[in-house]
């Protein structure tokens, strides 16, 4: 059963279409994209390069406004930045002149909020960063600022994270560590949460479904359910059946781009 339709729709794409107007013309990124997310489902966007994948994390943000089409948050128009909605970026985008308490209660500072100073030490704990409050982003490493970057986005409470690429700037192994404490915070505390990555392996590991964009320009090409049990361990991660789906969505980008005729570049991970 598709875990959509067991799970109330928390996030719709709905036709949406985005084009881009450059001074050498008008660029089409998305062609009437349809999705829909479930409640506390973890969905990650792979395709090839410039396909829209952020194009289409950032409409659902209400940060980008649709040419035409619309997103709907349980069930309502989304019209702009939203409480709710959390984002998380490849660059944990820490202020270098504030430490991390102070970096995670900015946002706090510009709604002119009162942060929930018992759920940041949670959270800041949950993600190893517990004393580290006092420290600027300069005496971080980049994992510890990624970890931070969550920490600012989950201490607002969001019922929907959209993450784009956020570990794609850390090593491997740090990239791995990242993909188990997202899965350790969603299994203590669900979210509905859209990832956008390049490593297919990162989106198995992660994901309920994977969604397959297509080549520019992008709609849903292909979804692929991930029916193993969480948390999912190394040994899960390395069974045949892992394997054969990576390498089934991996034909699937790669064969798209051959049929767009694109230059195909590296699939991260795709073994
Ligand atoms: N602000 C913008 N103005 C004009 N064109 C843009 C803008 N943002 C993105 N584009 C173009 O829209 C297309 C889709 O870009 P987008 O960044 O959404 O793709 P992507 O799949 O996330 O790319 P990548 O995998 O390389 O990160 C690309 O051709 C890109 O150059």
């Amino acid at each position: 059963m598709n875990a959509v339709d067991a799970k109330p729709v928390k996030l719709a794409v709905r036709s949406a279409t985005k084009v881009y107007r450059t001074a050498s013309g008008d660029l089409l990124a998305l062609d009437r994209c349809n999705l829909e997310i479930g409640r506390n489902e973890i969905v990650s966007v792979v395709g090839p390069s410039g396909c829209g994948k952020t194009t289409l994390l950032w409409s659902m943000s209400g940060l980008h406004s649709l040419t035409q089409g619309e997103i709907l948050l349980d069930g309502q128009a989304l019209t702009g930045p939203h409480p709710d909605i959390g984002l998380v970026f490849q660059e944990a985008n820490l202020l270098p002149w504030r430490d991390l308490d102070a970096n995670i209660r900015f946002p706090f500072e510009i709604k002119g909020q009162t942060p929930d100073n018992e759920w940041i030490d949670h959270l800041l704990h949950r993600v190893g960063l517990g004393g580290f409050g006092g420290k600027y982003p300069r005496e971080l490493s980049g994992g510890m600022q990624q970890r931070a970057s969550i920490v600012r986005a989950l201490s607002l409470k969001p019922s929907v994270l959209l993450m784009d690429e956020p570990f794609g700037a850390l090593d491997s192994f740090t990239r791995e560590e990242m993909n188990r404490l997202v899965e350790e915070i969603w299994l203590d505390t669900p979210t509905t949460i859209v990832f956008i990555t390049h490593s297919i392996e990162e989106a198995i590991f992660l994901s309920d479904r994977v969604v397959v964009l297509s080549p520019r320009p992008g709609r849903v090409q292909a979804e692929y359910e991930v029916p193993f049990p969480r948390p999912r361990s190394l040994e899960i991660m390395a069974t045949k059946e892992v394997f054969d789906l990576t390498n089934a969505i991996k034909r699937e980008i790669v064969g798209s781009r051959k049929r767009a005729g694109e230059t195909v570049r590296e699939v991260q991970h795709a073994s």
